[in-house]
């Protein structure tokens, strides 16, 4: 492990709700083609959290139990997700219930609205987050990238924002950058994080440089040809993106400049070097 990277990471911790979180890589449980892989896949992406839905594994015939002790052996947080949920009574239920089983009042809202795109349904997301809010939960909603949703959910009590970048588990990368960078520049004070549709670690890093506070993956990484290296992957994919942020992106131009100094002058004319 690269010891200056940890450092940075060390001075740049993400904080929501509150709370100090040493990773800005969330990872969701779902889909692994082992125990092994996820676990392997937890460790080597040093999520300190992780997203599981109560609904699906609560009802997954037999593996459940298992699940949920190896979810628990982790050491890891959990973030209860309604995953599963189309109606504002459904999510509000499973997350009352996972609040009971995890004793958390953390939830990741996700309120579908369309079975093609799994688009969240945002009229009832901004109603069931309002509820939820009033009923003492901390809300991390998964929603679009809409600047007047995003605004509602806040009204409503969320402190965090979780736009798409795409459909969930569709692997497509960030559809409308434009979107997202709009969204960053009108929540400037907001933690941002980027869930669903990312499908390789140059996808996060790209969001990360626009200035995104962190990632919730889990498709990309569950079915990857080797899970717990695409976890690796994706951990400093986001470590490099935060990185470059911080070290500020040169501007791109139309035309070429040379980058071979010329002699007598090793360091560029706009630099302070003197
Ligand atoms: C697990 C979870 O919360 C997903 O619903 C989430 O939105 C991740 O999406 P991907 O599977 O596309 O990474």
């Amino acid at each position: 492990m690269n010891a200056p990277i940890a450092h940075e990471q060390d001075c740049d911790a993400l904080t929501v709700y509150g709370r100090r979180l040493s990773s800005r890589l969330f990872l969701g449980t779902a889909q692994y083609p082992s125990p092994d892989a996820l676990r392997g896949a937890v460790t080597q992406s040093g999520a300190q959290l992780v997203t599981v839905s109560l609904r699906r594994e609560s009802s997954a015939g037999g593996s459940g139990d298992a699940f949920w002790r190896l979810i628990r052996d982790l050491g890891v947080d959990v973030l209860p997700n309604t995953a599963g949920c189309s109606s504002v009574k459904q999510a509000v239920t499973t997350a009352q219930m996972a609040r009971e089983v995890f004793g958390t009042p953390w939830v990741k809202l996700e309120l579908i609205g369309d079975d093609a795109t799994l688009q969240p349904d945002v009229f009832q997301l901004v109603e069931a987050a309002r509820i939820l809010t009033e009923e003492g939960f901390e809300v991390f909603p998964y929603t679009t990238d809409d600047l007047v949703v995003g605004e509602r959910l806040l009204a409503a009590g969320c402190k965090v924002l979780m736009p798409w970048a795409a459909p969930i588990g569709s692997g497509r990368g960030l559809n409308d950058p434009y979107a997202l960078k709009l969204m960053r520049a009108h929540f400037p004070d907001v933690p941002l994080i980027v869930d669903a549709g990312l499908g390789a670690p140059s996808h996060a890093a790209a969001a990360m440089e626009l200035g995104y506070d962190g990632i919730l993956i889990n498709t990309a990484v569950a079915r990857a040809g080797d899970p717990v290296a695409m976890a690796r992957a994706f951990a400093l994919a986001i470590e490099a993106g935060r990185l470059a942020l911080r070290a500020e992106v040169m501007d791109s131009q139309e035309m070429a400049t040379a980058s071979t100094p010329q002699f007598g002058t090793p360091f560029s004319p706009w630099s302070d070097h003197g």
